[in-house]
């Protein structure tokens, strides 16, 4: 039932529940040019981006995520739907508004995008430049940026003189110098090592948390979208084949897409040595093999000892990788019992929580 009157003090009802950014039934089709067939970027999506959040976009090559993230900040137009960013419609914004617009919405990039012949300093003072601020209210805030991407001794560096993970500090550095709402981020970290990439997913985290900056980036990597967000859509084709929040979308991924990012980074994959020995029927003497997949119960109990106390049995782990997502326990672990013993207990007793249990054959 709605309020008849607004309570004293009380914000606005929609203010916890209205998306910083939302896609709402945006489309976008290239036109076809020089005899080529029109493209389909991106068809009927609808993605709401939380204030304060991390939302990733995964999606493999060609299913539209730069042309999703471009258009928040007006960098790509939909051929229909809207783009709202804060309250305002970008698409219906031109020039001056899209100007006045970005200084809210800082970008980064896979390849960096700093000017050579610019320092540290003078490639994230550069959007305070444009904004006309005098030398030393720029320094005022380029100086405390520096040293929060933990680049103070770099100031004076040419990007020539950078490492790939400093020169995307300094992008970062230099997204947030117009103190943003909105931090976009086009394949971040994409060009990075994995220890690098790793650092600069923390740093995001750090910023998302300290300075309640709400992050929107495009991935190909399900591992970064582990690592990094909150909720995430998965696109494929142009739409958005699913979305929720990350763990939700690790623990039961619906959509075959899905599946598959998963799949690769999850250890639920057979690993090859085992698959090579892996035989359908049993043979005398052999241990039957199980995958054992953890969503979010039991993983942090002692499951194994549990059952290897209560069944009397051994319990051989083969291979496995149990970790957290937002605090969860998510995996699977592969594991060998006597094939003597009776399995549908075994079974029954590791499936307890929300546990998920296959058995895949034997080996000798
Ligand atoms: N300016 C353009 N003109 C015509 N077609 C385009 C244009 N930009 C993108 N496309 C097409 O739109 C589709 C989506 O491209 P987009 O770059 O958004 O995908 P992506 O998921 O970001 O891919 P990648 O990961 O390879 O960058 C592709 O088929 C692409 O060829």
């Amino acid at each position: 039932m709605n309020a008849p009157f607004p309570i004293p003090g009380a914000p606005p009802s929609d203010v916890q529940t209205r998306p910083l950014i939302a896609f709402a039934d945006v489309s976008k089709v290239y036109p076809s040019r020089d005899r080529a067939a029109e493209v389909v970027a991106l068809s009927d999506v609808n993605l709401d981006v939380p204030e304060g959040a991390i939302v990733g976009v995964i999606g493999k090559s060609g299913a539209g995520k730069s042309t999703l993230i471009r258009m928040v900040n007006g960098l790509e137009r939909p051929s229909g739907g809207r783009v709202v960013v804060d309250g305002t419609d970008v698409t219906a914004l031109y020039e001056r508004g899209l100007r006045q617009a970005r200084r809210s919405i800082g970008m980064i990039f896979q390849h960096f995008n700093l000017l050579s012949s610019r320092t540290a300093f003078d490639n994230i003072a550069l959007p305070l430049e444009i904004a006309g601020l005098d030398r030393a209210a720029i320094a005022k805030r380029v100086e405390p940026l520096l040293a929060m991407v933990g680049l103070s001794d770099k100031r004076d560096r040419y990007p020539a003189e950078l490492s790939g993970g400093q020169k995307q500090r300094v992008g970062i550095a230099r997204a947030l110098a117009t103190k943003p709402r909105v931090l976009l981020s086009d394949e971040a970290t994409s060009a990075l090592d994995p220890e690098t990439t790793d650092q600069i997913l923390a740093l995001l985290k750090t910023i998302n948390a300290e300075l309640k900056l709400t992050i929107l980036f495009i991935t190909h990597e399900m591992m970064v979208v582990k690592k990094l967000a909150d909720r995430v859509a998965v696109l494929e084709g142009g739409r958005i084949v699913e979305q929720g929040t990350t763990y939700e979308i690790f623990a039961h991924p619906r959509h075959e897409t899905t599946q598959r990012f998963i799949g690769a980074i999850s250890g639920a994959q057979v690993p090859e040595w085992l698959a090579a020995k892996l035989r359908p029927q049993r043979q005398p003497g052999d241990s039957a093999v199980l995958r054992v997949g953890f969503v979010g119960g039991d993983a942090d109990q002692p499951v194994l000892s549990r059952l290897s106390r209560n069944l009397g049995i051994d319990v051989n782990i083969l291979h496995g990788q149990v970790e957290t997502i937002a605090g969860r326990p998510f995996g699977s672990l592969f594991i060998s019992v006597s094939a003597e013993a009776d399995l549908r207990r075994i079974m029954e007793q590791l499936a307890a929580g929300q546990n998920t249990v296959e058995h895949l054959g034997y080996v000798a």
